[in-house]
């Protein structure tokens, strides 16, 4: 998929369960970080945050080959000091990148212990000039993705800043960094992850057309979910 077919309509893969999801999801990231290296000699990608991610972060610990050449980034993070917990870097480095050889300097995380607007400025500077190869996304049941929630920019834009400072987001923390959707947008591939049936009306609001932050980045992207969060048709 390039980037001018990720404004059309997104496909839905459909799975039993979150288990199986997130087998066949990091299968599939593992094929992809392999053909991106084996064309390009790197692999860059862009990690969801909060909780959905965690199973297929887990099992790419044993799916992962060519460590040295990944690139990781964050699509958001949270303003909260870097040990926290709730961090969405902390989360990554503690289901997985703490147990593969991704070299340190190739781990971008949002230093949003700075503050929104420092750290928005700061990490502009650290994302790549190219498309990213792949971009991980979840979505809250609000329809926001990465930091970027109803009623707020979404930086949808080009002209608008690639990385943008977050204030008064409606789930806590509420001072948040996020990439831009432009930014986002800016991929070879763009997989949405949901699973569960807290998912299952903001997805159905998403089918419905509603201009959701999620819907309009997922645009033609590829949506991983389970059974508990399809809406159905
Ligand atoms: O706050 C956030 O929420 C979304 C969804 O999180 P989940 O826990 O419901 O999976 C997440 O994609 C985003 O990165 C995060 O910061």
């Amino acid at each position: 998929m390039n980037t001018e077919a990720i404004r059309g309509a997104p496909s839905w893969h459909i799975h039993p369960d979150a288990e199986t999801l997130a087998r066949h999801l990091a299968r599939a990231i593992a094929r992809m970080a392999d053909a991106a290296i084996a064309a390009r000699g790197a692999f860059h990608l862009v990690l969801a945050g909060g909780n959905t991610p965690q199973p297929v972060y887990a099992a790419l610990v044993s799916r992962g080959r060519r460590w040295d050449a990944w690139h990781l980034y964050h699509g958001d993070e949270r303003c909260l000091p870097p040990q926290t917990l709730q961090r969405n870097s902390q989360m990554a480095a503690s289901v997985w990148l703490q147990q593969v050889p991704i070299p340190r300097a190739q781990i971008h995380d949002i230093p949003a212990e700075m503050g929104a607007e420092a750290a928005a400025a700061a990490y502009a500077a650290v994302l790549p000039p190219q498309r990213f190869d792949l971009v991980l996304l979840g979505i809250g049941e609000d329809g926001h993705t990465a930091s970027l929630f109803p009623g707020q920019p979404w930086g949808l834009d080009p002209a608008t800043p690639a990385v943008l400072s977050v204030h008064n987001a409606p789930k806590a923390p509420a001072e948040r960094v996020s990439l831009s959707a432009w930014r986002l947008q800016r991929s070879r591939e763009l997989f949405f992850l949901a699973t569960g049936s807290g998912k299952r009306d903001a997805l159905a609001a998403w089918r419905r057309g509603e201009d959701l932050p999620a819907a309009r980045v997922g645009a033609g992207a590829t949506v991983w979910l389970d059974e508990a969060a399809w809406p159905g048709s």
